[in-house]
């Protein structure tokens, strides 16, 4: 059985090098460790893959020779190392450089023992003197090591932002997000879910919106808190939890959502419909069409059936059929960094650059299925205004038979969340109505 530091290692060497995905990496190393070990793993690669580049930064400020050219699991041995140095509250310091050096030997690196050694002390013995880019001369560079995210998104936020909004969304994304439920309304009542986590011993406590949101807050895994199998819950941050309220269907309506998988929105809406009348839920990949209808399965849902369709090409059948519309668009999830630390490394500049071109076909394709007298709405889960505001403006002047319909806490019928306000992952709605012919 490998020791947790050891795991931790490997899974960063992983995220960071290799593309993986933290959360999936980490649930599959998961189930074999107690409770203890696997609280200290998932911090130690959150926290790492998290804080790379400050933490590159400060190693490099001790090491003669880059970090960057050695290889990938000396640089996560020494990374694990220097965020229980630098970050972590709960683990001494020297019990990191002791770890740290161990595991060096462990993955063959017994000649370098003594550089991790000296490094790591280093970096303890400078605590409180940690010297970090000038903010005077180069702010993009001071905030993008400070808080620890590339260039390339300091500077775009920056841009539409300004600075005091930006460092504040930077450290929101650095924040450790609640764990919420949005509990199965068709099995039970939000007061009854509450209940029945409290008594299996769960901490729990209802949200103050919507009205199915619950937030975990004491737990140990997810996999073993009651009513998974029996479906009384789904895991649901609480800003998309808004999204099937701002759609606000009715029961026996007809509804399309174009982009549905893994069906997080399109089983909500069919909650909102005491799960009476018909929901399309589309996407183009055939395996996620699978996740959908497992969630129904799981949840008691029978109102939605699944299509294998690009929503750019909608058939011309679906024209002014739909009541209501919803195009939860692909996009850039920088709304969601907290939640997956590693999209701010795995992401380019240059990869959000198509992303409105498909967004608005995407719109475009699904206005015409809008009903007479029908609401269309536009969700993404990012913070980028080309994505977002810049999408609805296009919508707007090119659809002059859709009007901007406004609902609460949305005066303008469209609206930016933003994790550092509303303590939510970052999102973006806008809602229309058709004129009613
Ligand atoms: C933001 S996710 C949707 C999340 C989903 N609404 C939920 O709440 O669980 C976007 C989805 O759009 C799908 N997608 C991407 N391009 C598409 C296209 N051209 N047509 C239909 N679906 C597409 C992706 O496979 C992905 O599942």
């Amino acid at each position: 059985m490998k020791e947790p530091r050891q795991i931790a290692v490997e899974i960063v060497e992983q995220v960071l090098w290799q593309q993986a995905y933290s959360n999936l990496t980490l649930n599959k190393a998961a189930s074999a460790l107690d409770s203890r070990e696997r609280k200290l793993v998932t911090e130690l690669v959150y926290g790492t893959v998290k804080y790379y580049l400050a933490l590159a930064w400060l190693l490099n400020q001790f090491l003669s020779k880059p970090l960057e050219k050695m290889p990938h699991r000396l640089q996560a041995i020494l990374l694990v190392g220097a965020y229980q140095i630098v970050k972590s509250e709960r683990i001494p310091g020297p019990a990191a450089v002791h770890t740290s050096v161990e595991l060096a030997k462990k993955n063959k690196f017994t000649g370098l023992a003594g550089l991790v050694n000296g490094v790591l002390r280093n970096l303890l013995r400078n605590q409180g003197n940690w010297s970090w880019p000038d903010r005077n001369q180069d702010l993009v560079g001071y905030l993008s090591v400070f808080y620890s995210y590339p260039r390339w998104l300091v500077q775009l936020w920056l841009k539409e932002l300004g600075e005091e909004d930006t460092e504040k969304l930077l450290a929101a994304g650095n924040n450790i997000p609640p764990l919420t439920l949005r509990t199965n309304t068709l099995r039970l009542t939000r007061a009854e879910l509450v209940e029945r986590l409290q008594a299996a011993g769960t901490g729990v406590k209802e949200l103050s919106w919507p009205p199915e949101g619950v937030e975990l807050t004491d737990f140990d895994l997810l996999t073993r808190i009651p009513g998974f199998a029996e479906g009384w819950w789904l895991v649901q941050d609480q800003a998309s939890m808004q999204v099937a309220h701002v759609v606000a269907p009715l029961p026996g309506m007809k509804v399309l959502d174009t982009c549905a998988a893994p069906g997080g929105k399109t089983t909500h809406l069919a909650q909102l419909m005491s799960d009476q009348g018909e929901i399309v839920a589309c996407d183009i990949h055939p395996h996620k069409l699978k996740l959908i209808e497992d969630n129904c399965l799981r949840l008691g849902i029978k109102s939605i059936h699944t299509v294998l369709q690009d929503a750019t090409a909608l058939p011309s059948a679906w024209h002014n059929r739909f009541d209501r519309v919803l195009v939860d668009a692909p996009c850039s999830g920088l709304g969601v960094i907290r939640r997956r630390p590693e999209i701010r490394w795995q992401k380019a500049a240059a990869d959000l650059k198509s992303l409105p071109e498909l967004q608005k076909r995407i719109l475009q394709a699904a206005a015409a299925c809008v009903a007479p007298g029908g609401i269309l709405v536009y969700s993404t889960c990012t913070i980028n205004r080309q994505e977002n505001q810049e999408v609805a403006r296009w919508f707007g002047e090119n659809f002059p038979e859709f009007q901007l319909l406004p609902w609460e806490g949305a005066p303008a019928g469209e609206i930016q969340l933003l994790p550092h306000r509303e303590n939510s992952d970052g999102f973006f709605l806008a809602r229309w109505r058709k004129e009613d012919k």
